[in-house]
């Protein structure tokens, strides 16, 4: 985890990634606990409506299957996930029904496609994320940033939901809340999905978290010679 500690200010990612974040009414933590499922009619992502699982501090990687009925997709991770998060912009890949991704990042050398990897592609190649889809299933089995001045280059993106494996750091954050509106959610409806999202502890950003926008722009001045 040196590369998320170095880009995302020298604080290793892992323990604060699988740390218990107490729900504000729920019972005192405990390692690896799912806390109390607060109740809404707010659908954010299946994996979160009941409650946010945290993650295991023991854990160091699984594998993501595709949804494919055969022959498919495997990656393999050797290592926990840090900043996993849920994501409302249109082009991360969701579950149906759900308005929110759930997504994370792993150091791209301890990712590798195991199992088909003929049955990718990628959605689209002018993004700055190279989203590796099935082509049978559709589901994006990893993202990957190829350009090296990326402030985010050495990071690949998974959803850890395609993982049988329990353990994985679960969501810290909301990012790009605001983007639902472009996927379809009225925009009437934005505060009771903060006020859940708020619910939840996954504190609602309009684009990054603090650290990782900090991350970004620490990049840029650094690039820049100002830093
Ligand atoms: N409002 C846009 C936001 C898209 C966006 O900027 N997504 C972020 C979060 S995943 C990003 O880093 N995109 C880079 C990329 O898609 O390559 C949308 O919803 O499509
Ligand atoms: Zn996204």
């Amino acid at each position: 985890m040196d590369i998320l500690k170095r880009w995302f200010g020298g604080q290793s990612a892992t323990p604060a990634a699988s740390s218990h974040r107490p729900e504000p009414k729920a019972a005192p933590s405990a390692a690896a606990a799912t806390q109390a499922p607060p109740t809404s009619n707010t659908k954010i992502h299946p994996a979160v409506d009941g409650g946010v699982k945290a993650g295991s501090d023991a854990f160091n990687g699984g594998t993501l299957h595709c949804r494919c009925d055969s022959n498919k997709v495997e990656v393999t991770v050797k290592a926990q996930c840090a900043h996993n998060h849920v994501c409302g912009c249109t082009k991360c890949w969701k579950p149906n029904g759900a308005t929110f991704s759930m997504v994370a990042v792993v150091p791209r050398d301890s990712l590798s496609v195991t199992a088909n990897e003929d049955k990718l592609e990628v959605v689209d190649a002018s993004a700055a994320i190279q989203r590796h889809a099935c082509k049978g299933c559709g589901v994006h089995m990893y993202g990957r940033i190829e350009n090296t001045d990326h402030p985010f280059h050495g990071l690949d993106f998974i959803h850890t939901e395609l993982s049988n494996d329990s353990g994985w750091a679960g969501p810290e954050f909301a990012a790009f809340v605001s983007s639902i509106i472009e996927g379809g959610t009225h925009p009437d409806n934005m505060d009771d999905v903060r006020s859940r999202l708020k619910q939840l502890g996954l504190e609602p950003y309009d684009c990054l978290s603090p650290p990782l926008m900090d991350a970004i722009a620490t990049h840029t001045a650094k690039a820049k010679g100002v830093l």
